[in-house]
């Protein structure tokens, strides 16, 4: 298992070029099981969550493999298998996107049951209920998803009770090769919603209105492959921004998408940070200013993002003054609170909120690594700490940031992968 080893690091300066968006790809290359010809995607990062993705799809049947870089292949035209595994499953939530797709291309998809996790039970009755109004018969036995239609799925006016991004995905993919016009209410509004519809576009799918709480989506007989770049990782780079404010340095991301992160800038500006973007640029500047606690509320986009939570959570600590951080999406997502207690941070938990004293001198300790983003808040606590901070089960962190330690290293930080 590989930890890391991260040193007091100097203000963070200079550029890091911002991977693709894990949680755009994911969606995307499930997507590319209604194809009926291959799928060329670009700016795909290199991240376990992605290699968990294309042996999924390999199970399925498909040749799914990584070109060169950051590109992907995949043809479906071999998909001979209906059925995702409970052992890739478990080690990635996001396999529960193949459902739709399976369904609406082959009338039939078995998909392990995604436990809870770390963050929260996160249930997936939203994904089978709007199928079964698209006229799928589902069972779950067992522990697995059986999904089946007779003929294709119909086309059905779904209100979600709760915003989810997922559910949203995978009932737009599902609507896309559905028979009739399929209006999601209560739809989700994040980025990486809008970039699938983007993507299933170019495939030569009808979904309107992306972006927005309606999305319309009229039902195509076949999609075809297409040639689709992922969009820019909004939480990537919010992350290296907040470790830049922390540090007092001055970083500027590059193949970034300023327009994905306006609630995120806000709460940089009001921590004081001086921001400034371009097209595809986001630069900050925090030498020689004072780093102000913030007050925040996570909630669907275009409010605060749940995945910077744990990363302002950090920043707070070692702010002026106190910052109040309530957490609305995930029960249970505040599992990094009690690591970087340990490393000297004065916070309080109250119910959903976690509120910090502000000016924390944090030292460096050994500390573990619960969730992906919790892993996130620690490594750039490390950063600041004093002396050096031991961040164990880092899995976690390899899920969604690539090369991590050699991007923050770029910048000025000193931070050593080992294995033990
Ligand atoms: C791969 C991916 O894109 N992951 C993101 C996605 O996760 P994911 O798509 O799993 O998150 P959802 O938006 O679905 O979850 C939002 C809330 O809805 C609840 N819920 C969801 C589905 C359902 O059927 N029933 C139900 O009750 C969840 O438990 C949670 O409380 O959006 C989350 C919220 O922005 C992000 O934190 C994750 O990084
Ligand atoms: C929670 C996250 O991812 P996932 O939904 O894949 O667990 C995340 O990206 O912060």
């Amino acid at each position: 298992m590989d930890k890391l080893i991260i040193e007091t690091s100097p203000p963070l300066s200079g550029s890091v070029t911002i991977s693709g968006a894990k949680n755009a790809a994911l969606p995307i290359l499930m997507a590319s099981i209604l194809a009926d010809s291959t799928c060329y995607f670009d700016n795909v990062p290199v991240l376990r969550d992605i290699r968990t993705s294309l042996a999924l799809l390999s199970e399925l049947g498909a040749k799914a493999e990584r070109t060169d870089g950051q590109s992907v292949v995949i043809d479906p035209a071999s998909i001979n298998n209906f059925t995702a595994s409970y052992d890739l499953v478990k080690t990635m939530r996001a396999s529960i996107l193949v459902l739709g797709p399976l369904l609406a291309k082959f009338g039939q998809a078995n998909v392990s049951l995604p436990g809870g996790c770390a963050i929260g039970a996160r249930p997936v009755n939203l994904h089978l209920t709007g199928l079964e109004q698209m006229g799928a018969t589902i069972d779950v036995d067992a522990g697995f998803i059986r999904a089946s239609v007779n003929g294709r799925l119909q086309g059905a006016h779904i209100v979600m009770d709760i915003v989810s991004v997922g559910a949203t995905e995978n009932l737009m993919m599902a609507a896309s090769l559905a028979e009739g016009e399929t209006i999601i209410e209560n739809a989700a509004r994040e980025p990486e919603i809008v970039d699938l519809a983007n993507c299933l576009n170019a495939m030569g799918a009808k979904v309107m209105y992306a972006g927005t709480d309606r999305i319309v989506i009229q039902g195509v007989e076949s999609l075809q492959g297409c040639r689709y770049a992922v969009l820019p990782d909004r939480i990537e780079t919010g992350t290296f921004l907040v470790a830049a404010a922390m540090t007092g340095g001055h970083v500027r991301c590059e193949k970034a998408a300023p327009n994905t992160l306006d609630a995120v800038l806000d709460k940089l500006t009001k921590a004081g940070a001086v921001i400034t973007s371009g097209e595809d640029w986001i630069e900050l500047d925090m030498r020689g200013r004072t780093l102000k606690s913030v007050n925040i509320k996570t909630s669907p986009h275009p409010g605060f993002p749940t995945d910077m939570q744990a990363q302002f959570v950090a920043l707070n600590c070692v702010a002026e003054g106190v910052g109040v951080i309530t957490e609305n999406i995930f029960e249970n997502r505040f599992m990094h609170v009690p690591e970087l207690q340990r490393m000297g941070a004065k916070i309080t938990l109250e119910a959903n909120s976690a509120v910090c004293e502000g000016s924390s001198k944090l030292k460096g300790a050994q500390v573990m690594a619960t969730d992906l983003r919790a892993s996130a808040s620690l490594v750039i606590a490390g950063l600041v700490a004093q002396g050096q901070t031991v961040v164990d089960r880092i899995y976690h962190l390899d899920r969604g940031y690539e090369h991590i330690e050699a991007k923050l290293n770029g910048l000025g930080a000193n931070i050593k992968r080992v294995n033990y």
